[in-house]
């Protein structure tokens, strides 16, 4: 009989995953995904459940990787209430099995794998997509998401400028605060996108917070929130406008409010660019679309279970 699965929670997740080790695992899952060869990734859309009493979702996001020996599931909870709960908007687990046997090797704490892995997603959208030259970058939503985004694109890239909104001043002030690097609050949507090179939505909205007229020609958006079929971050001009990418087609076309209700057409998947079979047109004004992926969580879940592995067995 296997073991009992080893249980790795959110401090130890933390002191495992680095965005130098996870960026490039994330950059060959998604070229993986997208050559849609079964071998490499299954990876359907996910499964949610509406938990419509509690204004909240359960996503079932299970994945299988062949060649890899990977096979993975998160259980991801997102809610749409805000009723001032100290619990996090989006908490999520991650099972980790044996693929030959079916034996659970890990549970693991998804809060911060996803919050990371999206982040670091994201960083891979502008480091494809973004114009070289970007040196202000727009930060709409202060929660959990724009934390991680924050730290991956400021680690990834040297912005000049990075502007930071939320619905009240003290939240975008506490944000600010929170974080080590130069940061300027923005009282306005408007403000915070001026002349962005890169924009970053990460709120909870359910209607359009980022309008088309506001934003630069040629600037790089990456809309995390949204994932719902009737929510809305982006309004028509914009998405009708920017050349829009997403990390699975078929997820985009089952879930964004975003792609669905603007009638946008999904150009590629960012491993379509990763694998030279689609442009990256970073000279337009470009949109990734991201859902998360269940693949992304299993890389992620993996690499952080390597880590373990090397850290405990060290003597
Ligand atoms: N694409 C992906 O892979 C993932 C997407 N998400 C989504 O990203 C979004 C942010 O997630 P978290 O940072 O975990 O949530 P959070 O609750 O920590 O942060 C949400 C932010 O949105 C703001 N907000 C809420 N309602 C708003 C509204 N009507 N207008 C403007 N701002 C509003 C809040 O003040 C807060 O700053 C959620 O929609 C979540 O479902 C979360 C995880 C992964
Ligand atoms: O991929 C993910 O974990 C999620 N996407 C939307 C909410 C949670």
């Amino acid at each position: 009989m296997a073991g009992p699965p080893v249980v790795i929670w959110d401090q130890d997740v933390e002191g495992l995953l680095h965005y130098r080790e996870l960026v490039p695992r994330l950059e060959e899952a998604l070229g993986k995904f997208s050559r849609r060869d079964s071998t490499e990734v299954i990876q359907p859309v996910r499964t949610t459940l509406t938990l419509q009493k509690h204004h909240g979702f359960l996503g079932l996001m299970p994945t299988y990787m062949e060649n890899d020996g990977v096979l993975c599931t998160k259980f991801v909870c997102f809610y749409k209430r805000e009723d001032g709960s100290s619990l996090p908007a989006t908490q999520a687990t991650l099972v980790l099995l044996d693929p030959e046997y079916g034996n659970v090797k890990a549970v693991m704490d998804g809060e911060l794998i996803t919050g990371m892995r999206t982040a670091a997603v994201s960083a891979i959208s502008a480091k494809l997509l973004m114009r070289p030259e970007a040196e202000v970058l727009a930060i709409l939503g202060t929660g959990k998401q724009a934390l991680s985004h924050y730290n991956a694109f400021t680690d990834m890239f040297s912005f000049k400028e990075v502007r930071v909104w939320s619905r009240t001043r003290q939240k975008a002030e506490r944000f600010c605060r929170s974080v080590s690097g130069p940061v300027t609050v923005c009282v306005s949507v408007q403000e915070a996108v001026r002349g962005a090179d890169a924009i970053v939505t990460v709120t909870r909205c359910t209607e359009p917070v980022l309008f088309g007229q506001w934003v630069k020609p040629g600037a790089h958006v990456a809309a995390v929130g949204a994932c719902r079929p009737d929510w809305r971050e982006l309004d028509d001009v914009l998405m009708k406008e920017a050349v829009v990418y997403a990390d699975s087609r078929e997820g985009a076309m089952a879930e964004s409010g975003d792609v669905i209700l603007s009638g946008a057409e999904v150009f590629a998947e960012l491993g379509d660019v990763i694998n030279g079979t689609k442009t990256a047109h970073r000279e337009k004004t470009t949109v990734f679309k991201s859902l998360g992926m269940g693949v992304e969580d299993a890389v992620s879940a993996q690499l952080v279970f390597d880590q373990w592995k090397a850290k405990t067995s060290q003597p």
